[in-house]
């Protein structure tokens, strides 16, 4: 049996918020994802190369410094931000930590975590056959958004486990700011290109920001 989705009326709420991406404007629809809270969705599949393009480039030049050996991106959409900032920093194998279990993913690493935008809890899964390419090197985790920092934290414990160095992490856009306590000293190791509030109704039932949500 399948459970169908909310329609798109329902979360849509028409209302958009603008951000400029290290220089690349964009409009994210505000999306509510209970009666009374929303967020401004990205979905870095849906804005163009060009903005992947811009994104991996923006990254890479706050991570290079960090010498990194090789780029770690989290499934789903994690996926282009870890290959356009690997092919930015002008490396070539990047690992991908996946979120739902492959046919050649019996044996992987596990780390579990939980999404603002998935239900219930995930599991990240490291493919055991990419641990040498991780062991003892000096690794970057990317994503394209850190929101909870659950994911973030979980695939930076993940990488961590399997031997590497992690030298950093960045991420396209920080969403509020609960994630700063879930990364805690990880935190200090993050490079983002900008940031988005979360939303609530304001007494006239408009979409506003929730003031204690900006940095
Ligand atoms: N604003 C957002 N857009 C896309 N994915 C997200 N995950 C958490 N917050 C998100």
């Amino acid at each position: 049996m399948t459970t169908a989705a909310p329609a798109p009326h329902d979360i849509f709420t028409g209302a958009s918020w603008h951000v400029d991406v290290a220089g690349f404007p964009v409009d994210l629809p505000i999306v509510a994802i209970k009666p009374d809270f929303a967020i401004s969705l990205m979905m870095v599949i849906d804005l163009g190369v060009r903005f992947g393009e811009h994104v991996g480039r923006k990254l890479a030049e706050k991570l290079a410094p960090l010498k990194p050996d090789i780029v770690v991106g989290t499934a789903t959409l994690g996926i282009p931000v870890a290959i356009e900032v690997t092919r930015a920093l002008g490396l070539d194998h990047y690992v991908i930590l996946q979120k739902s279990p492959k046919i050649h993913l019996g044996d992987a690493l596990v780390q579990t975590i939980s999404s603002i935008t998935s239900k219930g809890e995930q599991r990240l899964l490291l493919d055991r056959r990419a641990v040498p390419l991780l062991a003892g090197k000096r690794v970057v985790v990317v994503d394209d958004v850190v929101a909870s920092g659950s994911s973030l934290k979980g695939a930076l414990d993940l990488v961590r486990a399997a031997g590497a160095d992690v030298v950093g992490s960045g991420v396209i856009l920080t969403e509020a700011r609960d994630w700063q306590v879930v990364l805690g000293e990880d935190q200090t190791k993050l490079v983002s290109l900008a940031h988005i509030p979360q939303f609530a109704p304001d007494d006239h039932g408009r979409w506003s920001p929730i003031p204690e949500t900006f940095l």
